[in-house]
């Protein structure tokens, strides 16, 4: 995989820089001037890490995320795309494990940002025979990261899709760890079969697995406090919320987790679910997903 070289900056507003990384996977680096940064791979335009001024990573990363051709990255914002969950296609769809395209950078007063670009090829055709462009915008703001996906159907049939941006966050424990904003919403229980609830509570809290989508939950803002302070999360036009803990024997099973780390984070994912996507021939799709610490 080679860049076009020209796509890197640096000037006194920050700068965008390319990279190899483990197994020779490359990265695009973001900076600003105030000291705020980012790490994304082009393997699935996948965000792994995103420092903010004070140095903080909001992100978790697994120790043992496994660099591998057809293997999702564990941690940092996996998207999941055209399908979220499990269904025809493989689990999340095939946008995690595609290599994409760095399409454009800014570095500019105030934001620096790199927009990857992934299109339907042959491999993408066996499985979801359409001709799409996926554009995923990532923005370091201050010591806000804000992305922006957009979809566009390229072919002439109509076609559905769901899908996620998939971010772990960071936290100090997990079981001093709530989540706020979600009280009232229906969500739908994946660890009780499946069965729809009403959020009673201020807090979400942790105790044991927890794996609930939250039926048009992305109209609120949502808080993951924990005992170093508090995450505010933003949305626009994706509608539902994910909240995922695995806990100890979930995590267990899974072999690309260091030992433990299952205490380190919680997703709280942009998602577009409970609503199938249907985008008509030439017709797009955009929604915003943006993080930041109070
Ligand atoms: O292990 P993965 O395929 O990356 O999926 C990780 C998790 O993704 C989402 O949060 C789903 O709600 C979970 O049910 C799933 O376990």
């Amino acid at each position: 995989m080679s860049f076009n070289k020209d796509l890197a900056k640096s000037n006194a507003n920050g700068s965008v820089s390319l990279h190899e990384g483990e197994n020779g996977f490359p990265f695009v680096t973001l900076q600003t001037a105030a000291g705020a940064s980012a790490k994304i791979y082009l393997y699935g335009a996948h965000v792994a890490t995103f420092k903010d001024s004070k140095g903080r990573d909001h992100l978790f990363m697994s120790s043992k995320a496994e660099f591998k051709q057809g293997k999702a990255l564990r941690g940092g914002i996996p998207i999941c795309w055209p399908q979220f969950g499990p269904g025809k296609l493989p689990q999340h769809g095939f946008a995690r494990n595609s290599t994409w395209q760095l399409n454009d950078t800014k570095v500019e007063e105030g934001v620096t940002s790199a927009t990857f670009l992934l299109k339907d090829s042959e491999e993408t055709k066996k499985v979801f025979p359409h001709s799409f462009e996926l554009h995923y915008t990532v923005e370091l703001k201050g010591d806000e990261m804000n992305t922006v996906f957009l979809v566009k159907n390229c072919g002439s049939d109509a076609f559905d899709w769901t899908g996620a941006l998939h971010t772990y966050f960071n936290v100090a424990a997990i079981d001093s760890t709530s989540v706020k904003g979600l009280k009232g919403f229906t969500y739908v229980d994946k660890v009780q079969d499946a069965k729809e609830f009403e959020e009673k509570g201020e807090d979400i809290k942790f105790t044991s697995q927890l794996d609930r989508v939250y039926l048009k939950g992305a109209s609120n803002d949502v808080h993951i406090q924990d005992t170093e302070g508090t995450e505010k999360v933003t949305f626009s036009s994706w509608k539902d919320v994910v909240v995922w803990n695995p806990w100890v024997e979930k995590a267990g099973g899974m072999s690309d987790l260091g030992e433990g780390e299952w205490k380190k984070y919680v997703c709280v994912e942009a998602v577009q679910v409970s609503d199938v996507v249907r985008l008509e021939p030439q017709q797009s799709w955009s929604g915003t997903y943006a993080f930041s610490k109070l």
